[in-house]
């Protein structure tokens, strides 16, 4: 059976996760996708084996999964019609999802499904595992060359210019769902780790403006009854989006690879 695909957001992450399935997956197909800009979104696949239609954000629906790569103002966007509809869908703001959690009630009802990729971090699989038993502290610290902050509301609010930052400044302290609201095109991942362990309320961030770093560096700890987890991710970042790194389209594409494929790995 063949699943058909479709993308909004043909940026760092769509294009890339386009490119790829343009290739070939066994088991999906690109259909469709969507940019802010039409023509340059045409002129992206028109060399493709088999281009997708160009198609406006509600449109993405027709797809069994819709893949949302876009700015986290635009989620509801395609979130709404693809969960209205019952498709998989797969988002990539993350963020967005948190203060909009009744698009899961919603899903639940129309059949959908929501399937969060790991994304740009790493062991969420074994962050679940811990929480299906007793969690006592999930917390991330997230380390980010000064230029990939730039843009933040939080920043904005707090008067706080990134880019003068000489040290290793911590910019954010808090939980998941404040991190989220102030670092809309940042802190995805903090997102996800709330997601898959204790919630966005009990989920610790911390994130740190450093110029002596080329990467976006995420390290996770969590201390559960189970075992005891810290792990770093060292992501190197895009060129089309220094707040993104490489790997998140990788990630994407993995996920989506997990939806069809007969042997799957990790949880
Ligand atoms: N889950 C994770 O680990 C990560 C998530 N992200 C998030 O993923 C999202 C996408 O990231 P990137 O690909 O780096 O962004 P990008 O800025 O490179 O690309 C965004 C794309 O969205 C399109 N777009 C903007 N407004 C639109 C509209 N009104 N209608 C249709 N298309 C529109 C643009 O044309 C562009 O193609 C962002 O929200 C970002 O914060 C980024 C990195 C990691
Ligand atoms: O590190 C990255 O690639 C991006 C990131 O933190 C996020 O959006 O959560």
């Amino acid at each position: 059976m063949t699943l058909t695909v479709a993308i909004g957001g043909l940026g760092a992450i769509g294009l890339d996760v386009a490119r790829a399935l343009d290739r070939g997956v066994d088991g999906l197909r690109l259909i469709a996708v969507s940019a802010r800009d039409k023509d340059r979104a045409r002129a992206n696949v028109a060399g493709f084996a088999a281009p997708p239609a160009v198609v406006d954000l509600p449109e993405l629906a027709q797809a069994d999964i819709v893949v949302e790569a876009a700015p986290a103002a635009v989620f509801e966007q395609i979130a709404g019609p693809a969960i209205a509809a019952g498709r998989i869908f797969v988002p990539s703001s993350v963020g967005a999802l948190l203060p909009r959690m009744h698009l899961v009630e919603q899903a639940r009802a129309t059949g959908a499904r929501i399937v969060v990729p790991t994304g740009a971090l790493l062991g969420l699989d074994a962050v679940r595992a811990c929480a299906e038993g007793a969690v006592d502290s999930v917390t991330i610290e997230s380390r980010k060359p000064p230029k990939g902050l730039v843009g933040a509301p939080y920043l904005d609010q707090h008067g706080i210019d990134v880019l003068a930052v000489t040290a290793p400044t911590v910019i954010f302290e808090g939980n998941a769902f404040d991190a989220a609201a102030g670092f809309p095109a940042n802190v995805n991942v903090a997102a996800a780790l709330a997601l898959a362990g204790i919630g966005p309320q009990r989920t610790t961030v911390q994130i740190w403006a450093d110029p002596g770093v080329t990467r976006n560096i995420h390290t996770i700890r969590v201390e559960a009854a189970a075992a005891r987890l810290t792990m770093t991710v060292e992501n190197v970042p895009s060129e089309a989006n220094p707040r993104t790194g490489k790997l998140t389209p990788l990630s994407v594409l993995a996920c989506l690879r997990g939806l069809t494929s007969t042997l799957k790995i990790g949880s």
